[in-house]
């Protein structure tokens, strides 16, 4: 495998492969962040606020409309009172799906030379996360994506040839693998739309963008 290192999103370097993440001969393998990418973790943390608490409309609107990035200053303006409300019970089983996830990680399922994994990082206050994150799965994608469920605090050092993940700078812990095996690929949310990505940076603006091709143009030339 030739591993060429590309200009990474963020802080972390993404390295473009030539062959699959196991070798010229295994399967593409694709793995996709849950939160931000396949369930509605800011929509619901948006309107879990405005039902407890009142949010002057100005900060609402500039929320929804990406100047304000939920992780950072809301919480930092309200940090107590987010983390309430995505650390109860029941908030993670009843996210909704984001449009076109569950049909689009379906269909890459079936696809020829591919494998897709969920990787998703749970709270540190994971009481309820972890088994709703299961939950969710089961629920929206049936038990054969139970089976394919990475939970992990570092994505950094999961292989794979593609991460679809809403996050700008994937972290990892103290191991973190400095260059993933993976292009991180941006899925677009409400807190990342106004970052101007470098290239080869790649940035998918929705499950109805076309992340076919981008799956394609990792396979062996
Ligand atoms: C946006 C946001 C997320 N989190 C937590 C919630 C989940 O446990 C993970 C999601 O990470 P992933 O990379 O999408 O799997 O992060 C949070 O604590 N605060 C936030 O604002
Ligand atoms: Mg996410």
């Amino acid at each position: 495998v030739i591993r060429l290192s590309g200009a990474g999103c963020g802080r972390r370097l993404g390295s473009a492969r030539l062959g699959s993440a196991r070798g010229m001969g295994g399967p593409l393998r694709v793995l996709v962040d849950m939160d931000g990418v396949l369930a509605d973790f800011e929509g619901a943390v948006l309107r879990g606020f405005l039902s407890k608490f009142l949010l002057p409309f100005s900060i609402h609107f500039f929320w929804r409309n990406g100047f304000w990035f939920c992780d950072c200053q809301i919480k930092f303006l309200f940090p107590a009172k987010v983390a309430s409300i995505y650390e109860s019970p029941g908030f993670f089983l009843g996210l909704d799906p984001i449009p076109g996830a569950i049909e689009a990680m379906q269909e890459m399922m079936l696809m020829q030379d591919t494998e897709v994994f969920i990787c998703t990082s749970p709270l540190r206050k994971y009481e309820h996360c972890i088994l709703e994150k299961y939950k969710w799965v089961e629920k929206h994608l049936g038990p054969e994506f139970v089976e394919r469920i990475i939970l992990t605090r570092d994505k950094t050092i999961v292989s794979a040839d593609l991460l679809f993940d809403d996050k700008d700078t994937i972290r990892g812990l103290k191991s973190a693998e400095l260059n993933p095996s993976w292009e991180h690929i941006l899925f677009t949310c409400c807190h990342n739309k106004h970052i101007q990505l470098k290239p080869p940076c790649r940035r998918l603006l929705s499950w109805a963008d076309d992340w076919r091709a981008i799956v394609e143009s990792k396979r062996r030339k």
